[in-house]
């Protein structure tokens, strides 16, 4: 029966070998720890040029590896629907795992809540937070002590993540600890079973002690976030009230409102009043909806620049060209780093991009067909799953040549970008993957860590004992390192 519904994959390369006759796949993943399933796949991925089938019991997986048809499956309008997989994030209203009809709409309402104006006003909160972080860190540079800094740039990209969405007074309010405590446990769960194919069949998950934990953590968050929802509601409703359709705004100098933050649960709050068009949120919607984003946008932050920050202290040559553009540009330690500041970066820019192709924090999507799509003469029916493998997609020996495993931002200056004289594929660097489900938040996340990365670099300058030729993997919901992002910092003698 298998075989035969199956059969449509009889022409696909498959992945070699099939450890056992019925489970296909399977058994090539089962008892594997999650860092091993990632470099599992990650050989697989590598050893298809376009694309292939992996088959798990009764259900097939296509693996698209070429960069042409990796733009074709995520810029077609019949695969922007997520596979089931994605149900473990538990926020059906949030776009990283709503079903297809619920996200098109929300996507499109959302997508104006990241735009240049609004990404501006956030320059003050990504400064502030910056700086904060920049204080935490001198403890270590005067003790010489060697310092974990993905906790604490963690710490640093919750905070702009809360205050961003939430508003600026979100940690000072009663039960914000706690709150922090049980976010880690949520996310944990996630990762934890996300690998374990058993966990995904809610029967057998409601009896664990993981769905227990995650329940009680999910619990104390959402009583949390609910006050947050209700004291913004009324606050919004008395501003409109007071002010006849929110007329004391207008009043505002230009000025004063460019640099005011609108922080996201205010645009969803207030869209409907000024646009009555505009879709109302419910309490539930806006709440998952914000948890998307801290869920989506904090730990993928953090870890790629901590990835970043580990990268450079490896090679200190790229730190000192990178220190050189950042010093040019900024004069003090604590000067505000500016949108046209920003513009100016370029090195950093591309050590940034060159630290997401190598050590890309979101290596593995997914997605799935609404209806028949061809690729390559294939015809793919409807309802199949496709995978992606960024991390493979970025190591490419034909697209980024002979030293694609090496660490090297220069790839990314004007005019480096072709090989043989052909130009690099746009779909051949994803981090923020593609097409219209790729990353809302990637013009936020580049921002936020061009400010951190210009402000650490600026003030510090980082060593690591480590060695690139050492780096092991863990994987969770991001792909992080298997052993502490330890480097030391030393004061800069100008700061
Ligand atoms: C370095 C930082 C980041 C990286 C590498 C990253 C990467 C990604 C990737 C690869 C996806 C596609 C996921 C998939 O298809 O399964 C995604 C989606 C998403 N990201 Fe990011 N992201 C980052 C930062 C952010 C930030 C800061 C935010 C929010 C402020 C954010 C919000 C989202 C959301 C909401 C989605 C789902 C989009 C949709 O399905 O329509 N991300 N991100």
């Amino acid at each position: 029966y298998w075989r035969q519904r199956l059969s449509w994959a009889d022409r696909i390369p498959r992945a070699r070998p099939t450890v056992h006759r019925w489970l296909g796949n399977l058994g090539d993943f089962i008892g594997k720890s999650p860092a091993e399933v990632f470099l599992v796949l990650d050989r697989h991925f590598r050893s298809h040029d376009r694309l292939f089938t992996m088959r798990f019991g009764s259900e097939l997986a296509i693996g698209i590896t070429h960069p042409e048809l990796v733009q074709k499956v995520l810029t077609h309008p019949d695969c922007q629907a997520k596979p089931d997989l994605y149900k473990v994030v538990r926020l059906p209203n949030g776009l990283l795992a709503a079903k297809h009809d619920v996200w098109k709409v929300h996507r499109k309402t959302l997508n104006s809540t990241f735009n240049a104006r609004i990404l501006e006003s956030f320059v003050p909160i990504f400064n502030d937070c910056t700086q904060r972080l920049v204080q935490r860190l001198d403890h270590y540079a005067r003790s010489g002590d060697r310092c974990n800094i993905l906790e604490y740039i963690s710490a640093c990209t919750l905070e702009m993540i809360s205050r961003t969405s939430l508003g600026g007074a979100v940690f000072e309010r009663a039960g914000a600890e706690q709150f922090i405590a049980n976010l880690e446990v949520a996310l944990k769960t996630i990762g934890v079973r996300i690998f374990n194919v058993f966990l995904h069949i809610d029967f057998i998950y409601q009896f664990t002690e993981l769905y227990r934990n995650e329940m009680r953590a999910i619990g104390i968050c959402q009583q949390f976030t609910r006050k947050i929802i209700q004291d913004k509601r009324e606050e919004i409703a008395r501003l409109f009230d007071e002010n006849e359709n929110g007329q004391e705004q207008q009043q505002e100098s230009q000025e004063q409102q460019h640099r005011k933050p609108q922080i996201f649960i205010d645009q969803l709050m207030k869209m409907p009043r000024t646009d009555p068009s505009a879709r109302h949120f419910s309490d539930e919607e806006i709440s998952d909806h914000i948890y998307t984003m801290i869920v989506a946008g904090n730990e993928t932050s953090a870890t790629q620049l901590a990835h970043t920050c580990l990268l450079l202290a490896m090679h200190p040559d790229v730190q000192a060209k990178a220190y050189e553009e950042v010093n040019a540009l900024v004069f003090s330690p604590d000067q505000e780093i500016t949108i046209e500041l920003m513009k100016g970066l370029n090195y950093v820019e591309c050590v940034l991009k060159e630290a997401m192709r190598l050590m890309p924090v979101a290596p593995i999507v997914g997605r799935q067909n609404l209806a028949e799509i061809v690729l390559d003469g294939h015809r793919i029916p409807k309802g199949s799953v496709f995978l992606f493998h960024f991390y493979a997609l970025h190591r490419r020996k034909d697209v980024w040549g002979a030293t694609a495993d090496e660490f090297d931002p220069d790839r990314f200056l004007p005019g480096k970008g072709a090989l043989d004289g052909e130009e690099r594929h746009p779909y051949s660097h994803l981090p923020f993957s593609g097409g219209a489900r790729g990353c809302i938040g990637y013009r936020y996340a580049m921002m936020s860590l061009k400010t951190l990365l210009a402000q650490i670099l600026k003030n510090y300058e980082l060593t690591t004992e480590l060695r690139y030729e050492d780096i092991r993997y863990e994987y969770q919901i991001s792909l992080n390192l298997a052993f502490p992002h330890a480097v030391k910092l030393r004061r800069r003698s100008n700061c």
